[in-house]
């Protein structure tokens, strides 16, 4: 069995950007709800992103964070409350806040048959570009996101990674000031997950305003700012690291070999509460010699004990009591 005190990996870049770098609020919502039916997606949702943030919306399945990027988007009228980008009210200028609206879905929108190239161009010209500009612009892109060499592949020989690539270059093309995307680094390699962040902090550098959404602890932790949602409500928002000092003190880790008899003496024993997270049980833990009594009382049932740093997922489940997975 390991025994460990020490903090483990952090899971998260530093938020670098520090507000003084940031540019205006390109998007806002406020008191933001929706139903579908009798059903209630969103419950007041206040949220706020500015050019060169890249802020991520982390949810369970269901919390709504769909919803409201179909209701930035445009695809779904706005039933009550306001959201505003780049200035413009959503519900009062479709078309003007398309223009300036970039969207990646969770579903991928190339033509697989057609090349690089082709997607690009069909993508300029429903945004009105053609000619020197077009060919300017694509050359641009291609090259911000090395993809010249590629420029004439059938996007379905592509691997997915490129094929992200290519999708963001296509949300780029009109120079959108605000960036939505929808889980996009779903179905993603470890190696295209870094990319896809390595152009989306290119994008954020350039003043683009970045909003995504995620249920992957680990990518929401490389934003500049995290707002948590759950149920159609915002539950917290604040940078990573301030979230997880919000918990103070550590989180004691605990790997058994059968989870569900180690939980129940625990809490038996000590009456310590602990929340199952995969394969491990997690709880708060201020001091240190914990460790040798849970392994103690846990004894041949237990492969390793440490005390790290709380994550993400220790956040979700001390604002909510429910576990995130
Ligand atoms: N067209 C619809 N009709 C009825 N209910 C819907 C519809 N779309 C979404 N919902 C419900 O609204 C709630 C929020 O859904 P939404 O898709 O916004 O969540 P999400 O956080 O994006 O989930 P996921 O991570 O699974 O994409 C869920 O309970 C969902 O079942």
């Amino acid at each position: 069995m390991a025994l460990s005190s020490t903090a483990s990996a952090p899971d998260e870049a530093p938020a670098t950007t520090s507000d003084s770098s940031l540019g205006d609020v390109l998007c806002e919502v406020r008191d933001l709800h929706h139903r579908y039916g009798e059903h209630v997606a969103l419950a007041g949702v206040d949220l706020s992103v500015r050019g060169g943030e890249i802020v991520a919306v982390l949810g369970k399945n269901g919390s709504g964070k769909t919803t409201l990027f179909r209701l930035l988007s445009t695809l779904l009228p706005i039933q009550k409350g306001t959201a505003i980008l780049d200035g413009l009210d959503v519900s009062q200028h479709v078309h003007a806040v398309r223009s300036r609206l970039g969207i990646i879905f969770q579903s991928p929108s190339l033509d697989i048959k057609l090349t690089v190239d082709e997607n690009l161009r069909c993508q300029g010209a429903l945004y009105g570009l053609s000619g020197r500009e077009l060919s300017n612009r694509c050359d641009e892109l291609l090259d911000q996101f090395a993809l010249t060499d590629r420029r004439r592949d059938l996007c379905q020989t592509l691997s997915g990674g490129l094929k992200r690539r290519v999708e963001l270059a296509k949300g780029l093309l009109h120079r959108p000031r605000v960036m939505l995307l929808d889980e996009p680094s779903t179905g993603l390699d470890p190696a295209a997950r870094l990319s896809l962040w390595e152009a989306l902090q290119q994008l954020a550098d350039s003043g683009v305003a970045v909003l995504l959404t995620t249920h992957l602890m680990e990518e929401a932790a490389k934003a500049n700012r995290v707002v948590l949602m759950d149920q159609g409500q915002k539950i917290a928002d604040d940078t990573p690291s301030r979230l997880r000092a919000g918990l103070g003190g550590g989180v004691l880790t605990i790997v058994p070999d059968d989870i569900a008899t180690a939980k129940e003496t625990l809490q038996r024993e000590l009456q310590l509460d602990t929340q199952t997270v995969g394969e491990t049980l997690r709880t708060p833990c201020d001091a240190p010699e914990l460790v040798a009594t849970v392994s103690r009382i846990l004894g041949d049932n237990v492969q390793s004990i440490s005390i790290g740093r709380p994550n993400l997922e220790d956040v979700f489940v001390a604002k909510t009591g429910k576990q995130f997975q």
